[in-house]
């Protein structure tokens, strides 16, 4: 696993989306190009203009933060063990996102698409697929949660046929997997980064991430790092006021043949305080299959890896990760 560490600078692109998300082709296409380079060389970018209300990230922040401030019975209350869809709240040190590292320092709660028990998705045991638990003392949370949720869903299909567009395939080539499309909203909380760590411990250990694509809205205390494979170090990602962090994930690594990196990123909170941070993992429809596409195999090239489902695929994850 790398370790060095660089100094601090920023050096992921910014790339402002307005023109994605109008109906200008020749826009779109210059969207597109940046989004095109980005992921080549870095598979982490900052998206600005998103056309998300900052007010509606400002209540899923103070949400997040009410519902961490809940004393332990209120949050094993909404325990993630009492779901069968992985669901709720989950303590420190409940997942191992760095194989071989300690658990993770942070806390976690998540959220899905509500689909009720009865649902036939539900009833055929579909991975993820199931109704909410929700924390009874708060009652804005569910609200809050749900209009985020479904924001974050539009901007995730919005960069997606972005994403389409700079592989030179048509904007909508992913709407099959954009169709009915499962996405975890994760609310995370870090504490400070600890005076004696075990070694290795952090946050969040270097991991890549499972699906299509990542949003991820972070507080101002910093501490996400991307690793640079050319330069060989860890570079930082500090949080820009309203901006996205997003990133590639393994699906599209696996559609382009690692030509859009999915990069391994970690957290250590070194500001002193507590750390909050909202991922939104678009993973995308559970019974499309991902493989290679063919304008990402030149010729005589092999593809890297086999067909595989989305399910599959996030079943497999969520085992190594959670032991
Ligand atoms: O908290 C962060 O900034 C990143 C979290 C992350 O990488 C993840 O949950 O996959
Ligand atoms: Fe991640």
């Amino acid at each position: 696993m790398p370790s060095e560490t660089a100094p601090a600078s920023p050096g992921l692109p910014l790339i402002d989306i307005r023109g994605l998300r109008g109906a200008d082709p020749v826009a779109q296409r210059a969207v597109a190009d940046q989004l095109r380079q980005a992921c080549l060389n870095h598979g982490f970018f900052y998206v600005t203009h998103h056309g998300i209300d900052a007010a509606l990230i400002a209540q899923v922040f103070a949400a997040s933060q009410r519902f961490f401030d809940l004393g332990m019975d209120d949050k094993l209350a909404v325990d993630k063990r009492l779901s069968p869809c992985n669901r709720g709240y989950e303590p420190l040190k409940a997942q191992t996102l760095e194989s071989g590292a300690p658990p993770d320092l942070k806390e976690s709660f998540y959220i899905g698409a509500e689909v009720p028990p009865d649902d036939p998705r539900v009833q055929a045991g579909r991975f993820n697929t199931g109704p909410n638990q929700w924390p009874a003392a708060l009652p804005d949370f569910a609200p809050v949660m749900t209009r985020y949720h479904a924001a974050a869903l539009a901007l995730g299909e919005t960069l997606m046929r972005g994403l389409a567009l700079s592989l030179d395939l048509p904007p909508d080539h992913f709407d099959a997997y954009l169709e009915d499309p499962s996405a975890t909203l994760r609310l995370l909380h870090y504490p400070p980064q600890p005076a004696n760590p075990q070694p290795g411990e952090k946050g969040c250990g270097a991991h890549t991430d499972f699906g299509g694509i990542t949003l991820l809205l972070q507080d101002d205390a910093g501490g996400l790092q991307v690793w640079d494979s050319q330069q060989r170090h860890w570079i930082d990602a500090p949080p820009v006021p309203g901006a996205f962090v997003v990133n590639i994930g393994d699906l599209l690594a696996r559609w382009t043949n690692d030509r859009y990196v999915s990069t391994l990123h970690r957290v250590i909170n070194l500001s002193g305080r507590e750390r909050y941070s909202v991922p939104f993992f678009f993973t995308g429809n559970l019974q499309h299959r991902v493989e290679c596409l063919p304008t990402c195999l030149a010729p005589g090239e092999a593809p890297k890896y086999p067909a595989v489902t989305v399910e599959e695929h996030q079943i497999a994850c969520y085992r190594r990760t959670y032991g």
